[in-house]
């Protein structure tokens, strides 16, 4: 059996629910489907999930947001409408909303989660209402039901491994099972979502925890490509890669996958499928464990902006023992998480994401690493991008990174940070944030002008 995720650009509108019904049906191995909340129709549209963060965001700061309320609510009638369901499916939707902006708001996360949630939870049942209504047996299934449990983190919730056992009993169902992604419950009941994007990482729980034979991740692109093919014209297909290939490309800014989603996969030995909802014949491309890399060490290009240095000066820092430790102490105060730490002689630079940073946190961190650390010299740079190569076969070719540092150069790139990665697996650079789109342009020529498809 198999476990069929789709994405909210898959299930925009009325017609794309009535292709992606096609494809579910169209193989009764597809058992169990997770579905998002309805995505963008076009460019300029906006995502439910925004539409409801608007709404949640109005609410808490005004009492009120009936605007943003019908505009998430008009979303689902022209849904609804266009797949023939009575209207009485719409009202229960708005019901729903309401119900939640009635909650506790006493915690604004929580609040928030129950709001954002509503998106993938009202989608889930209307997919199932429509299966039903053209004959099939289909079942919208909540996830407390299913047992899937997270960790209490709202807005980041963790799988929590008992869930795995209780999914297991999903296998007992008869028909098509409906689960919509994005959240799972904590013991004590509370709904908790997972970060942006998460409906991903439901899927794969969902496949590990029935051990599906197969995840397939129904998006709007053909495969995964090389690079990111809104940056690069025509970027070549890559037909297979490892979790650990694409988990760092996710993780580097292929914005296809969440980068969080291949663990549950991994650990169970499911294979993933990216494959497209508007073009299902296509191949896709497959996320296996290993995979054949001589022809293509490298197989793809990441990159991600929004990134701050800190960088970190100190004579003879080499032989302070513990100074490692203090420093990350410091942070770990302010309750920041890092990216990277490449590090020289006497100086270190530490990556952040800037998102946890703001003017008062930066302050106290210079003041103390100054002052508790006797830094000769310690600053923060701003407006940072990492951009990433990765491929399997990196560690056994040599001359990437000559080649890598010669095609930035050629665009003009200034490289201020380089990190290999342990694992050899990638390789990292620190670039200002205006240089990405032509670093990028300057690798994928440099890696992938000859291929078409990568094996
Ligand atoms: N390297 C890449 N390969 C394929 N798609 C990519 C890549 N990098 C970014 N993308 C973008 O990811 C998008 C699909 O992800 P997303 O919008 O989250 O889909 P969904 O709505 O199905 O969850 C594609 O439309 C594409 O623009
Ligand atoms: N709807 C949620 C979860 C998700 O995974 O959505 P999508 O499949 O559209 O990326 C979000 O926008 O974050």
């Amino acid at each position: 059996m198999k476990v069929a995720k789709f994405g909210g650009s898959s299930l925009a509108d009325a017609e794309q629910i009535k292709k992606v019904s096609d494809i579910i049906t169209s193989d009764t191995e597809r058992k169990f489907v997770v579905v998002s909340a309805p995505g963008k129709r076009s460019d300029k549209d906006r995502k439910v999930t925004d539409l409801l963060i608007e709404l949640g965001e109005t609410f808490l700061e005004h009492g009120s947001a009936e605007e943003t309320l019908q505009l998430v609510v008009e979303r689902y009638r022209s849904i609804t409408e266009g797949l023939g369901l009575s209207n009485d499916i719409v009202k229960t939707i708005e019901d729903d909303i309401r119900n939640r902006l009635a909650c506790d708001a006493s915690d604004s996360g929580r609040f928030m989660d129950q709001m954002k949630a509503a998106g993938e939870d009202n989608n889930a049942k209307v997919i199932a209402r429509y299966l039903q209504s053209i004959g099939f047996v289909s079942e919208y299934v909540n996830p407390q039901e299913a047992g899937l449990l997270v960790s209490d983190t709202p807005g980041n919730a963790q799988i929590l491994d008992e869930a795995y056992d209780h999914l297991y009993s999903l296998r007992e169902r008869d028909g098509i099972s409906i689960i919509p992604g994005f959240f799972g419950y904590s013991k004590e009941g509370g709904l908790v979502t997972f970060p942006r994007g998460g409906s991903d990482i439901t899927g794969s729980i969902v496949a590990a925890g029935v051990q599906a034979s197969l995840y397939e991740n129904f998006t709007d692109v053909d495969s995964v490509f090389a690079a990111n093919p809104t940056v690069v014209d025509n970027p070549c297909s890559i037909k297979r890669m490892t979790f650990r290939e694409m988990r760092e490309l996710s993780y580097a800014g292929f914005g296809v996958f969440h980068d969080e989603a291949l663990i549950p996969a991994f650990k169970s030995n499911i294979p993933v499928c990216v494959k497209n909802t508007n073009n299902p014949s296509a191949d896709g491309t497959m996320i296996i464990n290993e995979r054949e890399y001589a022809m293509n060490p490298v197989i793809g290009i990441a990159a991600d902006k929004g990134f701050s240095t800190i960088y970190v000066r100190k004579y003879l820092m080499n032989r302070e023992v513990g100074f490692g430790r203090r420093l990350l102490g410091i942070l770990e105060d302010e309750d920041i998480s890092y990216e990277h730490i490449p590090s020289g002689i006497d100086d270190t630079s530490v990556i952040v994401e800037k998102d946890q940073l703001n003017p008062e946190k930066e302050e106290r961190i210079l003041h103390r690493i100054k002052n508790e650390l006797y830094a000769d010299d310690v600053y923060f740079e701003k407006d940072f991008a990492m951009i990433m190569l990765v491929g399997e076969g990196m560690h056994e070719t040599v001359g990437i990174a000559a080649r890598a540092t010669k095609a930035m150069s050629e665009q003009g790139v200034n490289i201020e940070m380089i990190n290999q990665g342990s694992s050899e697996v990638s390789l990292a650079f620190g670039i200002h944030d205006e240089n990405v789109d032509k670093a990028i342009r300057g690798l994928y020529e440099e890696f992938f002008s000859t291929k078409e498809v990568l094996q």
